[in-house]
């Protein structure tokens, strides 16, 4: 459990915190509190260290100084056998989708269903219905990746991503391979699901994204991170 006096709303929390790819550092300093509800853009150039911040979130890179706390979770002390717990709080969705391409979708959701441990076959073709039904994907069940669009596999990743009621959502560049509108219609998506009270962090390079729905904004630059506000994006 967290080192710090939690207030009750805090869904992250980082003090001091350095974030090493390797020996190399590659961000440092951080000091951020994301609440509950919360939608947080993460910007920056190529190499500024967006995906590194996310892998250290999501517990794929150490937490090797400073403090934090994630969803409940204490980053320093987290080892490996918390990580699929900390997983099951967190849905991770990714810029490049990574549905398993030999299984349609249905079989993907319930692929990541056994996988955290879920047993009961109607809970389960139940629970795969109701996140298809999110991101209005219902109809599309028995088809395999290959047969949906670049903006319908993502938002099966979404859909993939909620599977667990996680309380963060933590997405690295989810409309990065997708057109402009393509692009509005995920971000509608995510919007959606924010409104229900979960809590987003996004990271993008897509600045026509964050000036059509602008909020709260970090940036990744000579390694901090540190927010920003929309004019001096
Ligand atoms: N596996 C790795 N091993 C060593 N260094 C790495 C590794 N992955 C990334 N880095 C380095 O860490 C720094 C930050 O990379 P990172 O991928 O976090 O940036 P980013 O902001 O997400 O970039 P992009 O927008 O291109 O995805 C870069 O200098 C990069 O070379």
């Amino acid at each position: 459990m967290s080192t710090f006096i939690t207030m009750g709303e805090s869904i992250l929390k980082l003090k001091d915190v350095a974030v090493f790819q390797a020996e190399n550092l590659v961000l440092n300093d951080i000091s951020l509190e994301i609440k509950k509800g919360e939608f947080v853009y993460l910007i920056g150039k190529t190499g500024s260290g967006k995906s590194s911040f996310m892998k250290m979130l999501y517990g794929d890179l150490p937490l090797k100084q400073g403090d934090g706390t994630i969803v409940d979770f204490d980053l320093k002390t987290l080892r490996e056998r918390d990580i699929p717990y900390l997983r099951r709080k967190l849905g991770v969705v990714f810029q490049d989708f990574k549905l398993l391409p030999d299984r349609n979708i249905n079989n993907n959701l319930l692929f990541v269903l056994k996988a955290t441990g879920w047993k009961d076959k109607s809970k389960m073709d139940a629970k795969i219905e109701e996140v298809l039904g999110k991101v209005d994907m219902k109809t599309k069940g028995f088809k395999f990746p290959h047969e949906l669009s670049g903006g319908e596999q993502q938002r099966i990743a979404i859909a993939r991503a909620l599977l667990n009621d996680p309380e963060l959502i933590l997405a690295d560049e989810p409309t990065g391979n997708l057109d402009p509108q393509t692009s509005v219609e995920v971000m509608k998506v995510l919007q959606d699901i924010n409104k229900t009270g979960r809590t987003i962090l996004m990271a993008t390079h897509d600045y026509a994204l964050i000036l059509k729905y602008p909020s709260k904004t970090l940036k990744c630059d000579g390694n901090k991170v540190f927010e920003v506000i929309q004019r001096a994006v």
